[in-house]
């Protein structure tokens, strides 16, 4: 029996409430709801990930974004804190096939559904997912809605024209202690897999993305700029690509992912907005000698055609459709790469970024 005023099914066991997935195209698809009973809306995307779904939605790269999981199993091992990239679950919203929301947590000791109704997140299951992936495929990323009405909307706001690196970057700065070598670590939304990895080969100076860099007069041995949200190119990242310009060549100064966007575009070069964005953990990046599967999840890419004339060299591309994977400028001092080196979740081939990094330290 369906209740349709309230969205409910009365089941011998269970009510079942009904909630909405609702496309700028007009598009909608009603799911069994769980998580957070609240609306909500975002840039809809999709991942490909076959696991790590609680590194994934902890991402804080994925602030302002609704994320479908194409891989239909969600949540059907526990939750751990080990596992999480950050304080909470980042992404808007949810969409999965088949996800195991009364989960029994792990050592989070709740289930996937509070932990989701925590974060104040919603979730829609039983979703069409293989479906809705082919559309944003075929049609690019939509602006969507999560309601618990299938009525239509006022508006479709854009959440990647908000400052989305404000949302996520900390407030305050912090150290980390670790050898004699110093980076000045920018957190533009950075995955605390980063911080891990970089706290094995120098000691952290991790500052906010709008740090008074101008007040900076420590000697650091490199600038290390992370992944994180939104458009690489928002206004709110001015002063920061300014600063990253006056650095070049005095200091070497790394990246992954939104940090080699950064670095490109303090270079001159330019950025531009893909179709779908690559978000999964088996793509394949070439630098021309060898392949490495990689874990990506970017929405915008550098503009291969506007690299002349920077100082930046094409070091790596995806052997599938050419995007720009991995950056170097020798006289600017920079490396950068476009992937996650860190995984988390994904493989570990790209492992060798770090020991770049330590080369680079002098270390
Ligand atoms: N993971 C990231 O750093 C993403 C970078 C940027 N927000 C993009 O979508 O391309």
């Amino acid at each position: 029996m369906e209740n349709n005023i309230f969205n409910i099914e009365i089941s011998l066991f269970k009510v079942y409430m009904y909630r909405y997935l609702i496309l700028e195209d007009g598009t909608v698809y009603k799911g069994t709801a769980y998580g957070y009973e609240g609306e909500t809306h975002g840039e809809l995307v999709f991942t490909t990930s076959m696991s790590g779904y609680l590194e994934t939605i902890t991402d804080p790269s994925y602030a302002g974004q609704i994320l479908i999981f194409a891989y239909p199993e969600i949540a059907n091992y526990p939750l751990s804190y080990e596992s999480m990239e950050s304080d909470r679950i980042q992404v808007s919203g949810l969409i999965t096939r088949d996800a195991h929301a009364e989960m029994p947590a792990g050592n989070l000791g709740i289930s996937f559904d509070e932990f989701m109704r925590m974060n104040k997140v919603p979730g829609i299951d039983g979703i069409d997912t293989r479906h809705l992936v082919e559309k944003i495929r075929r049609k690019g990323v939509m602006k969507a809605w999560i309601r618990n009405t299938e009525k239509m909307p006022d508006d479709f706001p854009d959440t990647m024209s908000e400052n989305l690196v404000g949302l996520v970057s900390r407030k305050r700065e912090s150290f980390v202690k670790s050898g004699s070598k110093r980076i000045l670590f920018i957190d533009v939304g950075t995955k605390n897999s980063l911080i891990n990895n970089l706290a094995k080969i120098a000691s952290l100076h991790i500052v906010p993305y709008n740090y008074d860099f101008d007040s900076i007069k420590d000697d650091y041995d490199m600038i290390f700029i992370p992944n994180g949200p939104g458009d690489p190119a928002h206004e709110s990242l001015d002063e920061l690509r300014d600063f990253i310009k006056r650095s070049f060549g005095s200091i070497p100064v790394t990246g992954v992912c939104l940090g080699n966007q950064i670095i490109a575009l303090a270079a001159g070069a330019r950025t531009e907005k893909m179709k779908f964005g690559h978000r999964g953990v088996n793509h394949a990046v070439t630098n021309g000698d060898k392949i490495y599967i990689t874990s990506h999840n970017h929405g915008y890419a550098v503009s291969r055609d506007s690299l002349n004339g920077t100082g930046l060299r094409l070091a790596g591309w995806d052997i599938n459709d050419g995007t720009v994977e991995m950056l170097e400028g020798d006289e600017l001092k920079t490396f950068s790469v476009q992937f996650h080196p860190e995984a988390h979740p994904g493989p570990y081939d790209g492992e060798w970024f770090f020991g770049k990094l330590r080369e680079m330290l002098g270390d």
